[in-house]
């Protein structure tokens, strides 16, 4: 893992084309956007195309439309985001090969899939990088993962590290990493609204009004994440804060460890490893 060495520097974004604008790219484009980087977007269907829009100010191109929108997209850009399904991004790959410019790089944000399965697909010497990012992206505080292939200089690695800091932290890690990152930060977001969820169902079941239950578990979230990031001690510490000897705290915490909750972390997080492999598998 490294830190990023891109902070401070100014560096100047290439026209960026997202193919495939959903929950994650569609996130991504928000953040650029709101960066002022040009972009282009495609989506399948013309469905959610123009309400693209009113939210970034660029139109989807949409499939249903234009047969040829990935690959008009794609055409003079310097990032060529790769934004679809696992599934479908041999068939993007194979479609939008003939229309990568000269020393463009393609980002695929797909989970499991390797930077080598998209090589196979792309022009000999293509630059292939693939992000692992999460939603919070679409608002600036998005944590993304990245691994290059085996064509990436360090200018262009640094050029993708630049463009997923404009919405949040970036770490490069080696690609034998990135789906382990993937079931942590990739998935994480969904973890943390799971356990809200949870949290805020407990306090419908003790009483609390629906209303005050979601005021006071999203509260004590960002409440303690902001006290987290404020602090030079671990959680392990400021968890010992709250849980007075012999209190309710204590008591509480006790039934989560009797019903394995650090057993359940570890099983899901195995299990989401297990699956961005076979995602993986699936495109060879
Ligand atoms: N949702 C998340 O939090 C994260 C998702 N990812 C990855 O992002 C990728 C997309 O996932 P989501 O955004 O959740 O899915 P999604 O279903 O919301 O978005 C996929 C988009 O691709 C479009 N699309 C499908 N086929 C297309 C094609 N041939 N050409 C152009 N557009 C096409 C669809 O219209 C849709 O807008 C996946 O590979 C996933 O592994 C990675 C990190 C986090
Ligand atoms: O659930 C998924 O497969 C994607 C990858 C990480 C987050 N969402």
């Amino acid at each position: 893992m490294s830190a990023s060495p891109t902070d401070g520097r100014p560096v100047d974004l290439p026209v960026i084309a997202i193919l495939g604008a959903g929950s994650m790219g569609g996130a991504i484009a928000r953040g650029v956007s709101a960066g002022g980087g040009e972009l282009r977007l495609t989506t399948r269907s013309s469905a959610r195309s123009a309400e693209w829009h009113g939210i970034v100010g660029v139109t989807a191109l949409a499939l249903t439309d234009d047969p040829d929108a990935n690959r008009t997209a794609a055409v003079g850009a310097g990032i060529v985001l790769l934004g679809v399904k696992p599934v479908g991004i041999g068939e993007l790959a194979e479609e939008i090969a003939g229309s990568l410019a000269p020393g463009a790089i393609v980002v695929s944000v797909a989970a499991g899939v390797s930077t080598a399965a998209i090589e196979r697909r792309l022009p000999a010497g293509t630059a292939v990088v693939r992000a692992m990012p999460n939603t919070p992206a679409a608002i600036g505080l998005g944590v993304t993962g990245l691994s290059a292939g085996s064509s990436v200089s360090d200018e262009q690695l640094d050029l993708v590290r630049h463009l997923f800091e404009q919405v949040g932290t970036v770490v490069v890690v080696p690609e034998s990493q990135i789906d382990a990152l993937s079931t942590i930060s990739g998935s994480g977001p969904a973890y943390v609204f799971y356990l809200v969820e949870q949290l805020e169902a407990a306090a419908v079941a003790r009483g609390l009004d629906p209303a005050d239950a979601a005021a006071l578990t999203r509260g004590t979230f960002a409440g303690a994440m902001a006290l987290l990031a404020q602090s030079d001690v671990p959680p392990s510490e400021l968890r010992r804060r709250v849980t007075s000897p012999n209190g309710t705290t204590e008591r509480a915490i006790a039934v989560f460890d009797e019903r394995g909750l650090p057993d359940a972390f570890d099983a899901a997080t195995a299990a989401a490893l297990a699956r961005a492999q076979e995602l993986g598998a699936q495109l060879s």
